[in-house]
């Protein structure tokens, strides 16, 4: 293909993405994933550099850009060397002209800017869209740095998580024998620093992962705690079923799936009532921590979502308070940088709770939060939880905070 043609292309997946966006549907990797599969004649070469120029252009307008042309026309503005690729020839796109539509703006849409938290400066507000590493879990039973470090030279490990690892963004560890043999999994290190957050000083010996998905926490609670008995719920059928393949890599577990009801959640917990030590609600949230992963989602979220979302939490925060037996713990997390997701459903939830108390967490990683949002000491009497942020913290952004009972 050639240059002009390959920015044809990315015009043509970023309407894709556009369109999936207006219309919730398929995510942009799956479309990436299907408009390559419809055009075999791409090469390799040509497919990454289509993907790298659509993704650019999804990371930089967080307002939703007309159409696709608009949305390179508007990186086209700040490009010259991509602007000259405007040129009508075969395949290419036709030349810019002065009255079409360009897309402009910031990197967030602005009404989901003006909820962030005091901390975000443009730093921070840059940093939510940066390319993510590759970040890995390993088990010190099955490998060790050293052994990862002889596979890959340039690999990382975290100082604040006992078994994170990080690679480059790209790396192709599923074709890696630490991977056949189920020693590495992928998870980004905030998720590992919530899994960190669940482990007290007393050893559980139930634990209910309420909403499991397909097991990303599930598992390392499982790795980390191989004595406990863990419920791993979800209304989700399919996500559910994902964590199959990945418990079989795992290896044995004590794992229990338990499909719920949306909205009868209760009649499958009720036997759990009061006899938990730990649950965990890593709950359905906006997903604005995760936009260096997947940017588009932040063209699909809308006030009217954000708020049935968050009333979501909130029910579930008060069912899996339900199901702590005295002396238990819970811990909620979301991948939101937004208050009404995070501290303020703490402080509206737990801290509002009959005998619950909110537990400074004594971590390496991310920073302590009040329920108004900004920044607090560990020993504040407002705090909240602890907030995770790209830039501070190099992880996805997330809050999550420990909640014990009397
Ligand atoms: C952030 S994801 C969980 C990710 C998972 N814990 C992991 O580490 O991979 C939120 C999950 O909540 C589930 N969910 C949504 N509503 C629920 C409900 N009412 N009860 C239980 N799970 C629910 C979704 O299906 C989704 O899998």
């Amino acid at each position: 293909m050639t240059p002009a043609a390959r920015v044809q292309a990315a015009i043509d997946l970023v309407d894709a993405i556009l369109n999936a966006a207006r219309g919730q549907g398929a995510s942009a990797d799956t479309l990436a994933r299907n408009f390559f599969r419809e055009r075999r004649y791409m090469g390799s070469g040509d497919r990454r550099a289509v993907r790298d120029l659509a993704w650019r252009a999804v990371r930089r307008f967080g307002e939703l850009p007309q159409n696709g042309r608009a949305a390179l026309a508007g990186l086209a503005r700040e490009d010259a060397e991509l602007a000259a690729l405007f040129d009508g020839s075969s395949y290419g796109p036709a030349p810019l002209r002065d009255d079409e539509p360009v897309a402009t703006g910031g990197l967030i849409p602005g009404w989901i800017e003006a909820l962030l938290p005091p901390l975000f400066d443009d730093g921070e507000k840059a940093a939510l869209l940066d390319r993510a590493p590759l970040d890995l879990r390993y088990d010190p039973s099955r490998t060790d740095p050293d052994a990862l470090r002889a596979i890959w030279p340039d690999i990382a490990f975290s100082e604040a998580l006992p078994r994170a690892a990080r690679l480059p963004g790209n790396t192709p560890v599923e074709a890696s024998a630490p991977w056949q043999a189920g020693a590495i999994d992928v998870q980004d290190w905030g998720s590992q620093a919530i899994v960190q957050a669940c482990l007290g000083e007393e050893t559980p010996g139930l634990v209910i992962d309420l909403c499991a998905g397909a097991g990303g926490k599930t598992l390392a609670l499982s790795a980390m705690l191989p004595a406990a008995r863990i419920i791993a719920s979800d209304t989700s059928r399919d996500r559910l079923q994902a964590m199959e393949p990945r418990r079989r890599r795992a290896g044995p577990d004590r794992i229990e799936p338990l499909l719920l009801d949306p909205r009868r959640e209760w009649e499958r917990l009720a036997p759990f009532e009061v006899q938990a030590d730990l649950v965990l609600v890593d709950a359905p949230c906006s997903g604005s921590g995760t936009w260096r992963r997947n940017p588009e989602t932040r063209w699909r979220l809308t006030p009217e979502r954000l708020a049935r979302v968050a009333a979501e939490q909130a029910r579930l925060i008060e069912i899996a308070m339900r199901l702590v037996r005295p002396g238990g713990a819970l811990v909620y997390a979301v991948c939101s940088l937004l208050p009404d997701e995070g501290p303020r459903q703490a402080a509206r939830g737990l801290c509002a709770g009959k005998g619950w108390t909110i537990v400074p967490l004594d971590m390496q990683i991310g920073r302590p939060i009040g329920a108004d949002g900004r920044l607090c000491d560990a020993s504040d009497k407002g705090i909240a939880g602890r907030l995770l942020t790209p830039q501070h913290d190099s992880t996805d952004g997330f809050f999550f905070t420990r909640a014990c009972r009397s």
